[in-house]
């Protein structure tokens, strides 16, 4: 196999980090052929659908392909934002948000931001850090969850990549913060912030994206990863079990995906006379298509039409505050180890905001 041209290595240069946020990737734009770019590089990924090779290739191309392409374009011109895809603009601001939390923390590394289909490609993001001397590589998913559909799919997109190269850099995969006390406590905050401004539901739907159910039984994790961060969000919201309901969302395809399904969930709750739901989407970490179309919009009017008599939307992280610390927590448990603090003030107010001693923290900032 043929490696990948290389400048020959030199001594003596410092060697960066870097932290990459990861999400799926969204269209370029709200037409019909950007549509059919991104469904087909996203579809093709047989992480993502595994049905055999030759069968798939024909019902994408032949089937999906030209006839989503139109209807998805359309809603997502419903939630196209001033400056992009709602999937891009959060990720790009969350980025912005983690740089800065962890440059407050006296870190001195690269945040960057990728996607796994689409702009900007995860491989061109890593040739670039590579370029600028990043040898050190800490890889975040927008995931909170583990699936072999989506965070495997990101490790497989790294390998892959890295398989060309002969220079690897050191590398680290975060597979998942579901259960992460930093995670919990940012969903909590917003939830309360919501409620403290809007009142309270009937009750509070958790609505996950699904995945076949196939997958589950094969050993993907992702069920239980979800049911886990909502008991312990429930947990943290003082809910009894009858106050929220777990539901997935966005089936694609015939075949049956996790269950209960969100829509039928929420048209039976308004049959049932529960008047008010609250519905938030703690599997998804900034706002997209799938939460302010799907959600928002289709899911609400559904319940309305159902009987129901108030329906909100609880967004999700985006861009708050708590989540950029929350982000920071969980990327530097993972940074641990790695000489990111070369600032030896900063390392001090670092150590002093993580509750150590001013004396230990004096210690800690000395040089080595
Ligand atoms: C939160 C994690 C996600 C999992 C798990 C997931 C699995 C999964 N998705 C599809 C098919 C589609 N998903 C689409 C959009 C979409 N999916 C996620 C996240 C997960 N998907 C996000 C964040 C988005 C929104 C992207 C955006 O641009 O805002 C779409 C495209 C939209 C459409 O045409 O309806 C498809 C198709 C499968 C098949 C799957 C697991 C097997
Ligand atoms: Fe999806
Ligand atoms: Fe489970």
């Amino acid at each position: 196999m043929a490696f990948r041209k290389e400048p020959p290595y030199t001594h003596g240069n410092q060697v960066k980090t870097a932290v990459v946020l990861v999400n799926l990737g969204t269209p370029d734009a709200p037409d019909a052929p950007a549509l059919r770019r991104y469904l087909k590089q996203f579809l093709s990924d047989q992480r993502v659908v595994e049905i055999p090779r030759a069968i798939w290739w024909f019902i994408l191309n032949c089937i999906i392909v030209p006839f989503r392409s139109g209807r998805s374009a359309a809603k997502y011109a419903s939630v196209w934002m001033p400056e992009g895809s709602p999937l891009k603009v959060h990720t790009e601001r969350q980025t912005a948000l983690l740089r800065n939390v962890l440059a407050q923390r006296g870190h001195q590394l690269e945040v960057v931001c990728a996607m796994r289909y689409g702009q900007p490609a995860l491989p061109d993001v890593l040739d670039r850090l590579k370029a600028e001397g990043c040898g050190r590589i800490l890889v975040l998913p927008a995931y909170p969850q583990y699936s072999g559909t989506t965070t495997a799919s990101i490790f497989d997109a790294v390998f892959q990549h890295y398989r060309k190269i002969r220079n690897v850099p050191e590398l680290r995969l975060i597979r998942n913060y579901h259960d992460h006390q930093a995670y919990i406590a940012a969903l909590r905050q917003s939830v309360e912030e919501y409620w403290a401004l809007h009142g309270r539901p009937d009750k509070l739907v958790m609505s996950f994206h699904g995945v076949p159910k196939r997958t589950l039984l094969l050993g993907d994790p992702y069920h239980c990863e979800c049911h886990k961060t909502a008991r312990l969000l429930a947990q943290a919201l003082g809910l009894g079990d009858d106050e929220y309901q777990v539901t997935f969302q966005s089936r694609f395809g015939k075949a049956e995906w996790l269950q209960p399904y969100t829509a039928p969930t929420l048209q039976q709750m308004a049959q049932q006379g529960v008047g008010r739901v609250d519905v938030m989407c703690p599997g998804f970490i900034s706002d997209c298509l799938e939460t302010l179309e799907e959600i928002a919009m289709e899911a609400k009017a559904e319940f309305l039409h159902a009987g129901g008599k108030e329906f909100h939307f609880i967004p999700c992280l985006n861009e708050a505050e708590v989540w950029g610390k929350g982000m920071a927590e969980i990327a530097e448990q993972h940074l641990a180890g790695w000489p990111t603090m070369s600032n030896p003030a900063a390392r001090q107010d670092a150590a002093l905001e993580a509750g150590i001693s001013a004396e230990r923290a004096r210690k800690l900032s000395a040089p080595t």
